[in-house]
């Protein structure tokens, strides 16, 4: 996750001088480069981390995956290209990301002035990303999804300081889905969503064989993410 604290709104023609969070002005409405950026691993609980931050007052989260970087390659010239390169990219990014739903001057405009009310000076937005070679990864925080499923709230809470968001009550809208998850609205997870990739969870010797199997490799994850200091919460003793 990436954040900053201050946006402008440029003329598309200036797409090569934006900065994330900044918007973009075209003729069919404003189109934002992200603010904050959710990167994960299929299953790493990247879904639903969007629903609860789209959740926040003061966010405004484009939908679904973005699978922009998927098809272009990041090379060096790509990443030191020239401004006629950089502006056309960051136009293709921001339009890419709100295509379905173009902003308006209004809804960012209102989250805008409420954030300023609620002493927050910027509105934010959040994309889905997987590819961060594009991204500055010099303000990470990895959040861990065993630690989401047991103590959401408390996820939630870090996630709103470290991105400086004022509180939002997550606990007074959340229900309980059937497997026990803490959800928001209609949660991906919630049984009315799934559907027909649902699976048979695997057996308890099949999860006890993946266990044993990864442990090695979780271990030395675990000592990486505290070598650098990268959680946002003290992370949790990993299983097997
Ligand atoms: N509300 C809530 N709270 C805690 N955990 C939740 C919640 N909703 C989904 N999940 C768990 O997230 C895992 C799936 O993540 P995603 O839906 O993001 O997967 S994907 O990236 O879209 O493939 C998947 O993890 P596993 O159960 O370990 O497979 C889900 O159970």
């Amino acid at each position: 996750m990436n954040s900053k604290l201050t946006h402008r709104l440029l003329p598309l023609s200036e797409a090569g001088v934006a900065e994330a969070g900044d918007c973009l002005e075209a003729p069919r409405g404003l189109f934002c480069l992200p603010a904050v950026v959710n990167i994960g691993v299929q299953k790493a609980g990247t879904g639903e981390l969007q629903t609860w931050l789209g959740a926040h007052p003061l966010m405004l989260a484009h939908g679904g995956e973005v699978h922009f970087f998927d098809g272009l390659r990041p090379s060096a010239a790509m990443l030191r290209c020239g401004q006629r390169q950089r502006t056309n990219l960051r136009q293709r990014y921001a339009r890419h990301l709100w295509h379905r739903r173009p902003l308006s001057r209004d809804n960012v405009g209102a989250a805008a002035s409420s954030a300023m009310a609620a002493g927050a000076p910027l509105v934010r937005r959040l994309a889905y990303e997987k590819t961060p070679a594009y991204f500055d990864l010099s303000n990470p925080a990895l959040l861990a999804l065993e630690h989401f499923k047991s103590e959401p709230f408390e996820c939630m809470d870090a996630v709103q300081r470290f991105l400086g968001l004022p509180p939002h009550d997550y606990r007074a809208s959340a229900t309980r889905n059937e497997k026990g998850l803490w959800v928001i609205g209609k949660s991906k997870s919630s049984s009315e969503r799934r559907g027909r990739w649902d699976k048979t969870p695997p057996s308890p010797e099949v999860n006890a064989t993946l266990h044993q199997f990864y442990a090695p490799w979780q271990r030395t994850l675990a000592e990486l993410l505290r070598a650098h200091n990268l959680s946002l919460l003290p992370a949790r003793p990993i299983p097997g």
